[in-house]
């Protein structure tokens, strides 16, 4: 929704569906940098964000609960998901536990980063199924990870160990292959499928044939695969280069485009930002090897800006359709609409004040994220968050923020959002299709 004034329009609060803020299990941010990086979204005009939770010692209520305790602090509305990177019998009863009692409607899946969170098509296949008897959505991280892990092998023979290695050993039709197979496997299973950071045009043509066909498939592309092409990852300096390695990678330049257009005709439905960020001497430690360096960009401060600037101020969207993509339809997939992504009586007054004639300029000396570098450090646009209103307080204004720790609230997410009506309808129809088992009679006797 949007208001005009003189020169600003309301609009309502950002809702990032996909940030590791709280990422410590990978080795790196600590609770501080979990507040900075809020401060990074207020700024940038995100009022909600959902985070991802990777279990601890394999328990996904041990992880949730450690997350909890420094979430306490949270400046901003919060959610979770929960990613399940091994399948036994403990943890389909604690994915139960999590969405019936602790308020977590989706489960993230890794098909990539063999050796550690990856799982395999038996498990994903598992907690498809899981996720469907329980109304939870199912994310998945589309990569093949075999093929990647072979992949890296081949580069590293080939002596290329710098930043341009790790797109080298992950190109698009890994990407491609890991999202069909994923859409197939959530077609087997029936149950909807949320695509996480969707950056090329092999995975987004699948989701759009998926999509054609009726199937409940979403498409989220983040604002670096958006925006950015996979030149960085040549620069000659090695921190510049690490800067933008990320999975699945930023890809050559024509990916971007393919992108946006593919959002603006509805192929792909919502923007995230896979924030995760790591500074120069966590890049740092894959100097020898590009298998080292700790995967993950910026972008929760940025998405605002650069989604308007891109997509709106050129042309390819409206101001509604910006409203909806970053913001609305994320609250209709988990579930949280119109209690957020509206200007609704009864809504929370998550708002912000945007001013299409004013101008952004973006620096990783002035960013809010406790981070050195910016993959978008220099680029300017039109555009401007002037203020950020959250649960209908003042949280930045002025270029200032006027944060409130211990303000903002974990946010319950209920099963079963409207990307599963019908699929009761369509199993029963399955079943009366079958026409089996086939009443035999034995011939020989
Ligand atoms: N995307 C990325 O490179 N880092 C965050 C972890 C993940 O989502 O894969
Ligand atoms: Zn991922």
């Amino acid at each position: 929704m949007f208001h005009h004034f003189t020169s600003s329009v309301m609009l309502t609060g950002g809702i990032d569906p996909h940030t590791h803020l709280a990422m410590e299990f990978m080795g790196t941010e600590t609770i501080d940098d979990f507040f900075s990086g809020q401060a990074a979204a207020l700024a940038g005009g995100t009022t909600m964000h959902i985070d991802f939770v990777i279990p601890v010692n394999g328990s996904l209520v041990a992880g949730f609960e450690a997350y909890e305790r420094k979430a306490k602090k949270s400046c901003m509305d919060y959610g979770f998901h929960m990613a399940i990177t091994k399948w036994d019998e403990s943890v389909s009863r604690e994915m139960e536990i999590m969405v019936k009692e602790k308020g977590i409607n989706s489960f993230k899946f890794f098909m990539a980063y063999k050796g550690s969170l990856m799982i395999n098509d038996e498990l994903l296949l598992q907690g498809l199924k899981r996720c469907k008897s329980l109304g939870a959505l199912a994310m998945v991280h589309a990569e093949n990870g075999d093929a990647v892990f072979e992949g890296q092998k081949r580069m590293i023979e080939l002596g290329i160990t710098g930043p341009e290695g790790h797109a080298l050993s992950r190109p698009a039709v890994l990407e491609g292959e890991a999202t069909a197979r994923a859409i197939r496997l959530a077609r087997f299973v029936n149950t909807p499928l949320y695509i996480v950071h969707v950056m090329s045009i092999d995975a987004m043509e699948e989701i759009s044939k998926a999509r054609k066909s009726g199937q409940k498939v979403i498409g989220e592309p983040v604002v670096s695969g958006l925006v950015l092409d996979d030149s960085g990852l040549w620069d000659p300096d090695f921190i510049t280069a690490a800067k933008y390695v990320m999975s699945p990678p930023i890809r050559e330049s024509g990916h971007d485009k393919a992108l946006q257009a593919a959002l603006s005709t509805g192929v792909l439905q919502l923007v995230g930002t896979d924030h995760c960020v790591f500074n120069s001497t966590q890049k740092a430690l894959g100097i020898d090897d590009f298998r080292k360096i700790p995967n993950g960009v910026n972008g929760i401060e940025e998405r605002m800006h650069l989604v308007w600037d891109t997509m709106v101020e050129s042309g390819q969207i409206s101001v509604t359709d910006y409203v909806r993509i970053t913001s609305t339809e994320c609250a209709r997939i988990f579930n949280l609409y119109p209690r957020k992504g509206a200007i609704l009586t009864g809504s929370d007054a998550d708002i912000i004040i945007f001013n299409p004639n004013s101008s952004f300029e973006i620096s990783a000396s002035s960013h809010h994220s406790r981070t050195d570098t910016n993959v978008f450090d220099g680029r300017k646009g039109k555009g401007k968050v002037e203020v950020t209103i959250v649960g209908g307080r003042v949280v930045w204004q002025d270029d200032e923020l006027k944060v409130v720790p211990g303000s903002g609230k974990y946010i319950e997410m209920p099963p079963f959002s409207y990307l599963f009506n019908g699929i009761d309808k369509s199993d029963a129809k399955y079943l009366s299709s079958l026409r089996a088992p086939v009443r035999r009679f034995n011939s020989a006797s």
